[in-house]
């Protein structure tokens, strides 16, 4: 049968691309109209969900990460595929009232951030829209009940020097040392002790690191140690001079800080590295140096933590209660804006102290407690092993015994939940990923009349929400708040409510 098209006048004719045989026609190949390694000058109309400015050249579209909207400019093709370019500012020729001068001196190759060059102003703006274009193209909201549902992003306190948490990539490759953040687009850290959105006292960790690897290789070059058998963990067989560092075998370094500035630093390591004491010593002494507080320093391959000195946990408090937090748990990396998410998330939720909540996807149990001063009681789910722990002690240490943690996967814990008590209220808040299918599905058998939901991913946050309406759930409050200046992530909480 022929694939048709009714026109209002009853005459049959083939939708295009439709052949006489039913099967379709392939749309002619468009020529691609740009070439790799070739410049243009072009327009800027709009930003991408990245950030990244987006131009048309005869209607094809072109990435251009670091250009702004209404911004004429010059590029070069870096990457070209059948529907879409991707090129490298060459030169801004005219540029937006946005623009700002970036205030990290690796912001060029480090793919930490990627909105310094764009004015604090209009990253705000540029975020709620991220969030108003999800939940209508992904979500397929109505274009006029998203722009009533999602409010004006909430600033964050500090716009730099903010992050509370800092992972960074070590190599040690052809003698030297090196550590810093992942050029965009590649494996290779780029070698720094700067980055504008971490403390100062965190920054100076690097320089105690390469301070260590400058001595302890100095002093075993200068008795000239037998490198030729050297087999190290993570290296090799060889005769580099790194192998003399102390650093080999470390492939990332992840520290976190609180509000005293202390820090706990995690050393990553490949499998069997072990420290010298004295390289440990070293290391201690020249953190003092740098006048860093370390409350411990622990070493991870992956598989156990081994406390090189001091303690596996540091403290941090939060809206009023403190938390301990273990270097693998999870913890909101802004801690003052975190403490204006949870306070939209609760007042959200409508707590009046009776209510049975839940807490899916609680971390060290930050929300869990937050909670527990307005619930009747809270149970907190959690996957990962050590957060669960510290959830627990924070639990006794701020005497909440009517707040409990479940370990274990959301997808199953969930509905075993659900066999033994009904929720008031349910939070989610889930990884970038967003829900999985059956923890949403569970979670709307129990029937909760609320369901408060945070998230760092408009896009899943879109596809979840999507899937509680079509259960029931209708959303009345988006709050967008900004967790992550100088970068393109949002946060988002919403609340949802039962529609009887
Ligand atoms: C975005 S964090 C939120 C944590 C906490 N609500 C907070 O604000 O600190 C997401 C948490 O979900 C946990 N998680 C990831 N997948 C999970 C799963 N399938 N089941 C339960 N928890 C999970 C992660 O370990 C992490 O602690």
């Amino acid at each position: 049968m022929e694939r048709e098209s009714r026109r209002a006048g009853g005459r049959r004719e083939r939708t295009p691309g439709a052949r006489a045989d039913g099967r379709r026609d392939r749309a002619p190949a468009r020529a691609v109209p740009v070439r790799l390694g070739q410049t243009y000058e072009v327009v800027i109309d709009r930003l991408g969900f990245q950030g990244e400015g987006v131009a048309r050249v005869e209607g094809f579209t072109v990435f251009v990460p670091g250009a702004l909207i209404g911004e004429r400019v010059t590029v070069r093709m870096e990457r070209v595929e059948r529907s879409f370019a991707r090129a490298v500012l060459l030169q801004v020729v005219e540029a937006a009232a946005e623009r700002v001068l970036p205030r990290c001196s690796v912001y060029a190759e480090c793919g930490g951030c990627n909105l310094q060059h764009m004015s604090a102003e209009a990253q705000l703006g540029m975020k709620k829209q991220t969030v108003l274009d999800a939940l209508e193209r992904i979500g397929r909201f109505p274009k006029e009940d998203v722009r009533a549902w999602v409010r004006d992003v909430i600033p964050s306190p500090n716009v730099w020097q903010y992050r509370n948490k800092v992972t960074w990539t070590v190599s040690v490759e052809d003698g030297r040392f090196a550590v810093g953040f992942v050029e965009e687009g590649s494996h290779d850290p780029v070698n720094t002790d700067d980055c504008a959105i971490v403390p100062e006292h965190v920054l100076r960790i690097v320089r105690a690191m390469r301070r260590v690897d400058e001595a302890v290789r100095g002093a075993d070059m200068e008795r000239g140690a037998d490198l030729s058998a050297a087999s190290l963990p993570g290296q090799g067989a060889g005769t580099s001079t790194a192998m003399l560092s102390p650093w080999r075998g470390v492939h990332h370094v992840r520290v976190r800080t609180n509000g005293s500035a202390e820090v706990l630093i995690a050393l990553l390591v490949e499998t069997g590295v072990v420290f010298s004491p004295e390289d440990v010593r070293l290391f201690r002494n020249e953190l003092e140096a740098q006048r860093v507080k370390v409350v411990g320093l622990i070493a991870d391959d992956g598989v156990a933590e081994r406390v090189l000195f001091g303690q596996p946990q540091m403290e941090e408090r939060i809206a009023g209660l403190t938390f301990g937090v273990s270097s693998r748990s999870f913890m909101q990396v802004n801690p003052a804006q975190a403490e204006r998410l949870y306070a939209e998330a609760l007042a959200l939720a409508g707590l009046t102290g009776t209510q049975r909540v839940w807490d899916i996807y609680a971390g060290i149990g930050t929300l869990t407690l937050m909670a527990g001063r307005q619930a009747g009681s809270v149970v907190g789910v959690e996957i990962v092993e050590e957060a669960v722990r510290d959830a627990q002690m924070n639990i006794e240490r701020n005497g909440m015994h009517h707040v409990r943690m479940m370990l274990g996967d959301a997808q199953d814990v969930v509905s075993r939940l659900a066999e033994d008590e009904h929720p008031d209220v349910v939070f989610l808040d889930p990884p970038r990923a967003g829900c999985e299918k059956r923890v949403l599905d569970a979670i709307c058998d129990a029937a909760p009349a609320r369901i408060v939901y945070v998230s760092c991913n408009p896009a899943t946050l879109a596809r979840d929400l999507r899937i509680l309406a079509d259960r029931g759930y209708a959303v009345d409050v988006a709050q967008p708040l900004d967790m992550f200046p100088q970068t393109s992530h949002v946060e988002c909480v919403v609340s949802t409510y039962r529609v009887d």
